[in-house]
């Protein structure tokens, strides 16, 4: 029932509110100049409209649960003629009731059709936040799309939810995502559509706000929570889209899934990161199935294997060591990012054999360039260790072993632990840490500053490198509370006699303004992405060592 005009759409209202009439449906007209809102007899016997024939604008609000007042209003707003009214609010005695209709005249007359609403009933909500599941959210943001005009969806992923789980015990991890949702529902206008739309998932429907809506929601989230006496900080991984509403909308759960390819996206960019959905999301369509496939036996054929991110020295640019970050070189699909394949290893419960195969390797090539380059003395090489890999059985004899076989002294093979590993049961990782480094292993701290311990427990930890996330880094030029966070890292780490590591230097700002915070070491795109075992080589070759001449000049 509707057609074109020129380029705007109208819903021929005459002609469906007759037919409509016709059907028994209930029906409704509003005239602001008068304020009278009219319904016939239909709408009455539902239950959804005041028992007189008509009521006041007033009245008509009053019918409205108190939350729900504001969708009420969207009836009465007046508008241009051809607009289109969708409102759903619960009435008194609960029923949910969906109103829908056009602007006849501007701001003279609307009408439409209204009817009872029991898809989107109490049971349909979340019941730890009150927000909408995932179904009835992708139901009202179908229904909202058609609405014409800019729609942003939002999506975001709280990181770590499963170790908050871990750490905290499923009821106190709960009492978060409660206190997540509230926050949520307080940041938004009424009208937006709000859900949680998966175990660790959020997501916003709403028009343009005049600001960013993936700021509004990391500025409602991501404030500091106190529970059973832990400090948390939240982070999120944000992943926004917008669309053009209407007859071409497009379909909702398209939407979603281009904002939740936002979000992986975000999350590999790191924790805490935020993006924009872009076509460039989209894979070539290799199903994860054929994915699973190809990595069984990758690990065995030489396909993964490490490549060598340099960390440098920010006041002199020398070089000081590499992490080793996986790569994963496919046959066809040429090299994969850890993203794309970590999360399949550890599904796959191939995490320890992925560890050992890196750490072996690591530790090897590390040999090779110490012998190669003997200026080279204090070289180090980190690797990282996966969730629950520090209480891998055999992990401390097998680091031992590695270390003699490849003749390193006590501190240059590395082990980045991250801080969610060590909370989950901090006296257990203590003992582990303190036999680990006793086998001469270094010990970093990884991604240190986004997870939600106290900073007590680290002077009982035997770690001897501090690495900072990079979000922190990435945002503490505008952001005071990563300023703040970077520089008591620091300070912290002085205090402690540990090395510092900034992650994710980009540019030479971001090293200066590291250094002026008494930041000593970084590592990032500003120096070099991670590189192939050969690249490294040159790259050490024309490096200077820390705290020393270049190695290329000392031969
Ligand atoms: N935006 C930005 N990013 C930068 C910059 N410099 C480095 N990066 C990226 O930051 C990540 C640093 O590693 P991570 O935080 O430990 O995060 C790592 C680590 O947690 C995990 N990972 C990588 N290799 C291994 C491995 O061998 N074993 C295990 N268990 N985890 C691994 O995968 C994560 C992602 O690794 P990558 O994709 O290689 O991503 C790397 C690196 O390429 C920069 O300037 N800007
Ligand atoms: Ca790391």
């Amino acid at each position: 029932m509707s057609f074109r005009t020129g380029e705007r759409r109208i819903w021929d209202a005459t002609a469906t509110l007759e037919a409509l009439g016709a059907a028994d449906v209930a029906l409704w007209i509003w005239e602001p100049e008068t304020d009278r809102l009219r319904l016939n007899g239909a709408a009455r016997a539902l239950g959804l409209g005041p028992l007189a024939p008509e009521c006041s604008s007033a009245a008509f609000r009053a019918l409205a649960l108190p939350q729900d007042r504001a969708q009420a209003e969207e009836v009465l707003k007046p508008r241009e003629p051809g607009s289109e009214v969708v409102a759903r609010f619960r009435v008194r005695g609960g029923e949910t009731c969906l109103w829908r209709g056009v602007w006849l005249e501007e701001g003279v007359r609307a009408a439409g059709v209204v009817a009872p609403e029991t898809k989107f009933s109490a049971s349909e909500l979340c019941d730890l936040t009150g927000l909408l599941d995932r179904r009835s959210f992708l139901a009202r943001a179908r229904e909202r799309l058609a609405q014409e005009g800019t729609h942003q969806l939002v999506v975001a992923d709280l990181d770590r939810l499963r170790r908050l789980n871990e750490a905290l015990g499923h009821e106190r991890a709960d009492l978060v995502l409660a206190a997540l949702g509230s926050r949520l529902a307080a940041a938004f206008p009424a009208q937006s559509i709000l859900g949680r739309i998966g175990e660790d998932e959020f997501a916003v429907l709403c028009q343009p706000l005049g600001y960013e809506p993936s700021d509004v929601l990391r500025s409602a989230l991501e404030q500091p929570l106190r529970v059973a006496g832990f400090d948390i900080h939240p982070t999120l991984s944000i992943g926004a889209v917008s669309a053009e509403g209407g007859l071409d909308a497009p379909d909702a759960a398209e939407l979603l899934r281009r904002a939740e390819l936002a979000v992986e996206a975000a999350a590999a960019a790191g924790r805490g990161g935020a993006a924009a959905y872009g076509r460039a999301m989209e894979t070539d369509g290799l199903s994860r199935l054929a994915l699973e496939a190809d990595l069984r036996g990758a690990i065995g054929r030489g396909e993964i294997t490490p490549y060598f991110q340099p960390i440098v020295r920010l006041s002199t640019g020398a070089l000081s060591g590499f992490e080793a970050l996986a790569r994963w070189i496919h046959p066809r699909r040429g090299m994969l990012p850890p993203d794309e394949f970590l999360p399949l290893i550890e599904e796959m419960g191939l995490m320890s054999e992925l560890g050992a195969h890196m750490m072996h390797a690591a530790a090897q090539q590390l040999s090779t360039w110490r012998a190669a380059h003997p200026a080279m003395g204090n070289l180090t090489v980190s690797v990282n260790l996966s969730t629950g890999e520090i209480d891998r059985p055999g992990l401390v004899a097998d680091v031992a072993e590695t270390l003699r076989v490849n003749r390193l002294p006590r501190g240059a093979l590395k082990l980045e632990v991250t801080e969610s590993d060590i909370m989950r049961d901090p006296e257990r990782a203590a003992v582990i840490l303190k036999t680990l480094r006793d086998a001469g292993a270094g010990l970093a701290l990884d991604d240190f500053g986004t997870g939600f311990s106290s900073l007590s427990y680290l002077t009982r930890l035997p770690f001897d490198t501090l690495k900072i996330d990079r979000y922190f880094v990435r945002t503490m030029g505008n952001n005071a509370g990563s300023a703040k966070i970077v520089r008591s890292v620091v300070k912290l780490g002085q205090d402690l006699d540990l090395e510092v590591v900034a992650e994710g230097v980009e540019n030479a700002e971001m090293a200066h303004a590291l250094q002026s915070l008494g930041c000593d070491y970084g590592q990032g795109f500003g120096y070099a992405p991670a590189l192939s075992p050969q690249e490294a080589e040159v790259y050490l070759n024309e490096a200077y060592v820390d705290g020393a001449a270049p190695v290329k000049a000392r031969g």
